[in-house]
């Protein structure tokens, strides 16, 4: 800030023939550079490790709380527009804490510093310094205004990219086998082109306001020295005025202009901001009750007339449904796709609460337990086999970290996997690549009931789980799971009844109500729905097997 000034000094004292001073204002401008090099390191070197802390904190913050979340939330969320949030998003809080602590604190002195040294140094214009300075603030506002709206506006465009990607990468042998690439493309390009839309214009402001400020800021430095010309011969000092004054201006206007960026920024990272809030302030749909005892509830399962709809959902996909199931049986749940199976045992795992009605375990109502405690009763094996990165150990550990050799071999056993296991050298340390695309969808499932066996809950559901499975290897994981468990209550859910023939008690869905419920034999007997689907599947079987 001083440079200039001491510049001047040095004019003036040179034109004056004041060695002494031109040396000492000499080498007191060489310490101010060092100065400012050395305190600039340490700025640059504190101000990231500062931005990346913070960052790495609300990160990890904003993850943990992701992962309290409900299906429901993070429905409404969506999971490509959660991990744009916490990526893109943090990224734009990262570089805003780091222009804090790097540009916001110097920007105000250099700028009101540059302001009062323009008119210290010749007091007779302070109205051009006034004018020029009014300009750029004003002209500066204006833009800053239009920048934030079209920042939302490239913001929600990215996420809507960022969930494309995520489904199509996922989907990503659906859209090969049925030839969708091209197609995939053309919606991908399309985001693509309206986020490359906002950006130009983004980038048109931009280029906009750089020469604007410059051409301001050159107008007045010309009218300034215009008019010292003027005058010159009334006031011969003010020769050495100009150029300090000349780079008074230059500095006002640079400040100026870092700080619109960092303003530009502060926008960008305020939205960001926002949008990790939102996160931060919704509250998991469903609330588990942490103090309650974290013990396993019990076998039994209760549904008192449980009604259930999806929140997006115009109507109910279950309706008043009751039933009780004493620990230990083994339950079989069936019904015509979409009548409800999945979302009935996802109540059961507490994944969603029911609108109506209580589920309870053990005598419990679900919403009065602790999570420890509900997950160490139910084992869900959902329909479709997820594995994570890592080896089969690790995902099969999933289900009980302290699980030892022996018991990963007993559940693997059981689910028919230790054959294809053992035909690796490293068995159970077979490394599962990423999207588990090393697996067949069999081999999957069978690896995801290992895992839900492993945790031994009293309450087991298999949710279509042994759909990839031959005939042969589905009756031998049913009868182990019949001789290897009698005290898991174990909800079989299955398209086949001959999946569910042995099971203690079989419930029959029909449009979301529960229909009937009995044995096989006595289900024969007494309930059409049943029957109809039996029929038909036997007439299926008949035809194939001609
Ligand atoms: N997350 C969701 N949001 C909104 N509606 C849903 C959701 N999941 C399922 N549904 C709807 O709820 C109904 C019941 O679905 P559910 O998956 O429970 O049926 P299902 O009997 O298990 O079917 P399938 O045998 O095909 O797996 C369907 O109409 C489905 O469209």
């Amino acid at each position: 800030m001083y440079q200039p000034k001491l510049l001047e000094n040095i004019q003036k004292a040179l034109m004056a023939e004041q060695r002494q001073s031109v040396i000492q204002d000499g080498i007191l401008l060489i310490a101010l550079g060092i100065t400012a090099i050395i305190a600039g390191i340490f700025n640059v070197y504190y101000a990231s490790r500062l931005a990346q802390g913070v960052t790495s904190d609300l990160r990890e913050e904003t993850y943990a709380k992701i992962q309290s979340f409900s299906l429901e939330n993070i429905e409404k969320f969506s999971a490509g527009s959660l991990t744009t949030r916490l990526i893109n998003d943090m990224n734009q809080i990262m570089n805003m804490i780091m222009q804090l602590f790097m540009q916001m604190l110097r920007m105000p002195i250099l700028i009101v510093g540059s302001f009062i040294f323009c008119i210290i140094i010749i007091p007779r214009f302070w109205w051009a310094t006034i004018l020029m300075v009014t300009l750029i603030f004003g002209f500066g506002f204006f833009v800053l205004k239009r920048m934030n709206t079209l920042f939302e506006k490239y913001q929600a465009k990215m996420d809507q990219i960022s969930n494309q990607a995520q489904e199509t990468l996922q989907g990503v042998r659906v859209v090969k086998s049925f030839n969708q690439g091209p197609q995939e493309i053309k919606k991908f390009n399309q985001t693509s082109n309206k986020l490359n839309d906002y950006n130009i214009v983004i980038g048109y402001w931009f280029s906009a306001v750089m020469p604007a400020f410059q051409l301001v800021a050159y107008l007045v430095i010309t009218l300034v020295v215009y008019l010292i010309g003027q005058t010159i011969t009334a006031h011969p000092s003010d020769v050495t005025v100009i150029s300090p004054f000349v780079n008074y201006v230059l500095t006002l206007l640079w400040a100026v202009m870092i700080a619109g960026m960092v303003m530009m920024q502060f926008a960008r990272a305020t939205i960001s901001l926002g949008r990790i809030d939102e996160i931060l302030k919704a509250e998991p749909t469903v609330k588990f009750n942490e103090k309650a005892s974290k013990k396993p509830l019990g076998g039994s399962v209760e549904f008192d007339h449980v009604s259930f709809a999806y929140p997006d959902g115009d109507k109910a996909t279950l309706e008043d449904i009751s039933f009780k199931i004493p620990a230990g049986k083994m339950v079989g749940i069936v019904g015509a796709t979409g009548s409800g199976k999945s979302t009935l045992a996802q109540l059961i795992a507490r994944l969603y609460d029911p609108t109506k009605g209580k589920v309870e375990i053990g005598g419990h109502n679900l919403r009065d337990v602790s999570e420890e405690s509900l997950r160490k009763t139910v084992a869900f094996v959902l329909q479709k086999a997820i594995l994570f990165s890592g080896t089969i150990a690790s995902n099969l550990k999933q289900g009980n970290s302290r699980a030892k050799l022996h018991e990963l071999q007993r559940a693997a056993d059981m689910a028919q996997a230790s054959e294809f296991i053992q035909r690796y050298n490293d068995s159970f340390d077979h490394e599962v690549e990423e999207r588990s695309a090393n697996f067949s969808g069999g081999q999957k499932q069978r690896l995801s009931i290992a895992r839900g066996l492993i945790s031994k809950s009293p309450i087991l559901i298999l949710d279509d789980s042994t759909s990839a499975l031959d005939a042969e290897s589905e009756k031998k994981v049913q009868e182990a799971l019949e001789h290897e468990l009698p005290d898991t209550t174990t909800f079989i859910i299955a398209e086949k009844i001959v999946s569910v023939k042995n099971a203690d008690t079989i419930l029959v869905l029909d449009e979301g109500k529960l229909v009937a419920q009995g044995t096989h034999e006595e289900l024969l007997k007494t309930s059409t729905v049943y029957q109809e689907i039996y029929n038909t599947q036997r007439a299926k079987n008949a035809g194939g097997e001609k």
